[in-house]
């Protein structure tokens, strides 16, 4: 179906103790959208995707997924996402199968079907010689391709990827970029949460940029580059965020750090 809704946010409030994070959020993601969400350190991106996920509560405002608002507490829409948050804890003294097939049941897999697909995606990951080793002795690359994996295993229609490419190496990298873009043909809608601009800029087909707990952009690398008249995502991203003088800021901090050491001459 064309421009099926997948997440609708409609004016979506977080509050923390001590800080308003999300300031009134609007967005529409359809199905087959490869989504960079981006925005500065601090700026609300994983607590946003907490909430779709059901992680986080205490929001204000609707959240819908697949059609369906969240708050109704029919969560058997857990089971159509996939998510790699940004720092994940495995099991370490689980072997990749175990794991996986730990995870593959949790999302509603029968056990033999998931330890088969876990197989055949770790032998795509090029993991099979490792497949019954702890995990606990895996690479942080290893590690990042088992939770890529895991993510991914119950073929869902929706993922969530926080900072996916962390520690793996280039070919991997060439790899994860060509198969977002082939889940997206195939429907897939995917959140790609990072703060490596040049990849987000090469995958998104839309980009939505969050600052201050507000959209403060929102449309293809190409909409925003005319708007903004910057070359790069980056150069938009800091005119965007008003970043300014990092060269006379890294100075400042190289400054310090050869003055406080207080050596002697
Ligand atoms: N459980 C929590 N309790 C209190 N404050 C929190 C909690 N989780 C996040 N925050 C605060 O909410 C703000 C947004 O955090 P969030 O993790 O959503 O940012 P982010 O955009 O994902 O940042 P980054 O790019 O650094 O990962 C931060 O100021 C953070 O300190």
């Amino acid at each position: 179906m064309v421009d099926e809704k997948i997440v609708s946010l409609t004016n979506l409030f977080m509050r923390y103790p001590n800080k308003q994070v999300l300031n009134g959020i609007n967005l529409d993601v359809y199905r087959g959208q490869i989504i960079g969400y981006i925005g500065p350190n601090g700026a609300g991106k994983s607590t946003t995707i907490k909430i779709i996920l059901g992680l986080a509560s205490g929001y204000d405002g609707e959240v819908e997924i697949f059609g369906k608002n969240i708050a109704s507490g029919d969560d058997s829409y857990k089971r159509k996402i996939g998510y790699v948050p940004e720092n994940a804890d495995v099991y370490d003294q689980l072997t990749p199968m175990e794991y996986l097939t730990f995870v593959g049941e949790l999302y509603g897999m029968q056990r033999q079907h998931a330890e088969q697909k876990a197989g055949q995606m770790l032998e795509a990951f090029e993991l099979e010689e490792s497949a019954h080793v702890r995990l606990s002795s895996f690479s942080k690359g290893m590690r990042q391709k088992v939770l890529i994996i895991s993510s991914l295993l119950h073929d869902p229609d929706l993922v969530f990827l926080d900072e996916p490419l962390s520690g793996l190496d280039a070919n991997s990298v060439m790899i994860i970029k060509e198969l977002l873009e082939k889940l997206a043909e195939r429907g897939k809608t995917i959140f790609y949460s990072s703060h490596i601009m040049d990849v987000v800029e090469k995958i998104s087909h839309r980009i939505v940029l969050l600052a201050d707990g507000h959209i403060a952009a929102d449309g293809s690398f190409e909409e925003l580059r005319k708007e903004s008249k910057e070359g790069s995502l980056e150069d938009i991203f800091n005119q965007l965020t008003g970043f300014v003088g990092h060269e006379e800021r890294a100075d400042g901090i190289a400054d310090l750090i050869t003055e406080a050491a207080g050596h002697e001459e």
